[in-house]
């Protein structure tokens, strides 16, 4: 099946989100797709509260003017923003932007909060729904307009120095979150042409799709002093003079949560990285006439055992267990528990792994420390995976030849690594390869240019 068919289709069989909201490029969260979701931003909130940030939340609304105050930013998003121009039937003096991000909200607060270098660093970030009038094709998860987790956070700095340090810590942050979730990634620094508007500069993540297409799942920009000369973020410096703040900000959205559905699922459905799995172990009562309060006996004895440690839950639903395994397998389950009274006699329990299909038998006496050994193995096994299957959308040519890079990239897809060279590095090359630059990138130790088709 092609993938984005599948990709709409499992976003509904396993009840993720619902795609038919009446707005263009709007959907909702069903239950089982929000804890997938809550799980996944509890880590990256885990990973930036222990490394000096503090969660904050901003209005939504922004004055027409503050959002225009920095040229650049405002020239990035004019064709993207929403307005709000009425309350009630009363038209407002001053347009509303719904947030397409929050820079110039945040940064007209830290002029207010700065005065002296020991005010300095401000590690902030908000978790929160942005919008953004995409006019290229939506995607649930992946192109909203939207987008409901947006994760931004947004720092200020006394020196330069301590702003690029900055920049390597959110990366080593987001290496670290995607390491967790099994997302193999490339970094790039984006091209001139293609930065974030007002930033310096910027460094972006992108994965590659089951369809061979690259997608950006995390940018972190240094901002320089841009901003904050535009919103006088003006400190005192330890000798009294003044200076402008130096400033990054860094951000992850919903498409984190598509990466995890595309990158680990199968033809059968999802596999979910136990981290993230509403439900990590389903125990299965085999029922046979006559045994079924011996079955249901053990389910809830080994629930009782379990729940403390695991995300468990009994499937007693009065239908065949084939139904059962097929729809827990459809959610991506990362474990399965068949009880059954032959296995009871025997003191044996069966487990089902999502991630290899395979079926074993244990002891009773070993089920804990076996489920621990398993469910840490299906998380290795399904990064393991994922990195194979990225490598090996990667060529590396030794000399730019557009027609075998077009060639590539129609056939195999994928990412086509370069040897970097300054004087081809420029915007023309995309028209030439007809694909998109992702940036200079270091892949095994050498410099090259990353092409691609994306997302
Ligand atoms: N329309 C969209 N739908 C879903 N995710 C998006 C959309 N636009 C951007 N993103 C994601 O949001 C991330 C951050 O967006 S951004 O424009 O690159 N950067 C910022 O807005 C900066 N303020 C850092 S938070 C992107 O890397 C991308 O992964």
């Amino acid at each position: 099946m092609e993938f984005s068919e599948w990709y709409s289709e499992i976003l509904e069989k396993a009840e993720i989100y619902d795609v038919r909201y009446p707005i263009k490029g709007c959907g909702v969260y069903l239950p089982y797709g929000f804890k997938i979701r809550r799980y996944t931003f509890e880590i990256i909130r885990d990973l930036l509260d222990k490394s000096g940030h503090d969660e904050a939340l901003f209005p939504m609304l922004i004055p027409e003017d503050l959002l225009a105050k920095e040229a650049e930013h405002i020239k990035g998003f004019e064709d993207e923003v929403y307005w709000v121009t009425h309350g009630g039937k009363t038209p407002l003096d001053v347009k509303l932007a719904l947030r397409p991000t929050s820079e110039t909200p945040i940064y007209y607060m830290m002029k207010l909060w700065v005065k002296v270098h020991t005010d300095l660093p401000i590690k902030i970030y908000q978790i929160v729904n942005t919008f953004r009038y995409e006019t290229k094709h939506t995607r649930p998860l992946i192109r909203l307009r939207e987008i409901m987790t947006f994760k931004e956070a947004h720092t200020a700095h006394s020196t330069k120095e301590e702003a690029e340090e900055q920049v390597k810590e959110a990366i080593s942050i987001y290496k670290k979150f995607f390491d967790t979730l099994g997302i193999p990634y490339l970094i790039s620094k984006r091209p001139e042409w293609d930065k974030f508007p007002g930033a310096e500069y910027t460094m972006a993540f992108d994965t590659i799709f089951p369809d061979g297409r690259t997608m950006q799942i995390a940018t972190v920009h240094n901002l320089g002093q841009n901003f904050s000369k535009t919103f006088e973020i003006i400190f005192e410096t330890p000798t009294g003079d003044k200076d402008y703040a130096y400033q990054t900000c860094y951000g992850i959205s919903d498409r984190v949560i598509a990466s995890i559905i595309a990158i680990h699922g199968d033809e059968k459905g999802l596999i979910l990285p136990p981290i993230v799995a509403p439900i990590q172990i389903v125990i299965i009562p085999l029922i046979f006439k006559g045994k079924e309060d011996v079955v249901m006996e053990k389910a809830k004895e080994l629930y009782e055992k379990l729940k403390d440690k695991y995300r468990v839950h009994i499937d007693d639903r009065d239908i065949r267990p084939g139904r059962k395994f097929n729809d827990w397998e459809i959610k991506g389950v990362p474990l399965r528990i068949e009880i059954g009274p032959k296995d009871i006699e025997n003191g044996k329990i069966t487990l089902f792994r999502r991630d290899t299909m395979e079926k074993f038998q244990v002891d009773e006496s070993e089920l804990e420390e076996v489920i621990e050994k398993t469910l840490n193995n299906i998380m290795e096994n399904i990064k393991n995976r994922a990195h194979e299957k990225f490598e090996n959308f990667i060529t590396i040519l030794e000399d730019i030849n557009p027609e075998e890079i077009k060639k590539i990239l129609s056939e195999k897809r994928g990412v086509v690594l370069i040897p970097f060279k300054e004087e081809i590095y420029n915007e023309e090359l995309e028209n030439k390869v007809e694909a998109t630059i992702l940036g200079e990138t270091e892949y095994k130790g050498k410099k090259y240019i990353a092409i691609a088709k994306t997302y």
